[in-house]
């Protein structure tokens, strides 16, 4: 094993009213059974603690630096305290606490890059309680490539990837209305996205020639240009400009035919058009093992496939499944290179 793996994982606090702080409790109670990598939490201790009182669930909390990460794994959740108190209730969202849900993405991108973490993991967030409080990014994706852009020499063009053992998925639109997503579709993003994902599906997950495909726009992937042209004028130029740099790529294919058990196994990723012609089809077949990893940046991070939940919130019933999934696709892929 290298240094690079030794390092543990970080994971964000998420927003502190949702389901995030008793999953990552659930994760750490699990750490023997599930054989998961350490990892520690940046958050605040006492409210972790308050969470697992209320569940009536013994989790011994210690606060720690980074390097004590996995000497103390073993025997308690460490957790690495952030600045400010949080006194969140379970479901009750209050755009208060977006400082600490800031905070700790802000901290673990710091440690990460200063070396410290193998890779983050970051919990939950409710994009419209942090929009309240003036966030400007519309969700971690674009503020981890915000982050990644300091300092850099150029800025980060960050990939949103869904992935399963079933299927991965990639939304080259992302977090924008429906009624947007025509003008923002580019052949250059298409191009930019599926070098991206080609790139780090070799390097990262060690696929020698990954095969991508691409959905069309429109029903049909356009009908030859009688149901919308996008297919043809936008997504044609992309799958040529990509073959052409050595890249295999399917498309524009028709989308409600390249998502069955048979179609998926023609592809390593999908890229679809727009969020939901990508997450639907995932989350559909693999919502418990999926997990929504970012590409593009200069270090590894995932996170659950699902959201804030606040309406199981506190309960102690939410699935930590992909949470756990998340865990283990951080550990595998930080310790590979984004580049093969
Ligand atoms: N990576 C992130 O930070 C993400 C954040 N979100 C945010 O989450 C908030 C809520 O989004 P929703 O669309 O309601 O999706 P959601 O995933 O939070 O919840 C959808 C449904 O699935 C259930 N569910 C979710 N996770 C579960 C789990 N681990 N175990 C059992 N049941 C679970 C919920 O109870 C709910 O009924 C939004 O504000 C959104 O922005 C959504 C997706 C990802
Ligand atoms: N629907 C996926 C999602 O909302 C995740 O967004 P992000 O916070 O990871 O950018």
């Amino acid at each position: 094993m290298t240094g690079r793996e030794q390092r543990p994982l970080l994971l964000t606090q998420g927003d502190p009213a949702g389901i995030g702080p008793e999953l990552t409790l659930t994760a750490w109670l699990r750490r023997t059974d599930a054989s998961l990598p350490p990892f520690g939490v940046i958050a605040d201790p006492d409210h972790l603690a308050r969470v697992a009182k209320a569940l009536g669930w013994d989790v011994p909390i210690m606060s720690v630096e980074p390097p004590s990460i996995k000497s103390v794994f073993a025997k308690a959740l460490p957790v690495i305290p952030l600045t400010r108190a949080v006194s969140a209730e379970p479901g009750k969202h209050d755009a208060a606490n977006a400082a600490s849900v800031i905070e700790s993405i802000e901290t673990a991108v710091r440690l990460v890059r200063a070396g410290e973490a193998s890779a983050l993991v970051t919990n939950p967030i409710a994009k419209h309680v942090l929009y309240e409080a003036g966030f400007r990014h519309p969700g971690h994706t674009e503020f981890l490539a915000a982050l990644a852009s300091v300092g850099a020499a150029q800025p980060c063009h960050p990939v949103m990837m869904l992935w399963s053992e079933e299927l991965a998925v990639v939304p080259v639109t992302v977090h924008i209305p429906l009624a947007d997503v025509p003008a923002a579709l580019t052949t250059d993003l298409i191009v930019l996205t599926g070098r991206i994902v080609a790139r780090e599906l070799r390097g990262r997950f060690g696929l020698p020639n990954p095969r991508l495909a691409l959905a069309g726009l429109n029903p049909h992937a356009g009908e030859s240009g009688t149901m919308g042209r996008e297919d043809q004028e936008i997504i044609t130029p992309a799958v040529a400009t990509l073959r052409a740099e050595g890249i295999e790529v399917a498309g524009p294919l028709p989308a409600d035919t390249m998502f069955h058990a048979r179609a998926r196994k023609r592809y390593d990723a999908a890229l679809a058009m727009y969020h939901d012609q990508a997450l639907i089809p995932i989350k559909t077949i693999a919502f418990d093992e999926a997990v929504n990893v970012t590409l593009g940046l200069p270090f590894v991070r995932t996170s659950p496939d699902h959201g804030t939940a606040f309406d199981i919130a506190g309960r102690g019933i939410a699935r930590p499944d992909s949470l756990m999934a998340a865990i283990r696709l951080a550990a595998r892929l930080g310790s590979r290179s984004a580049s093969p």
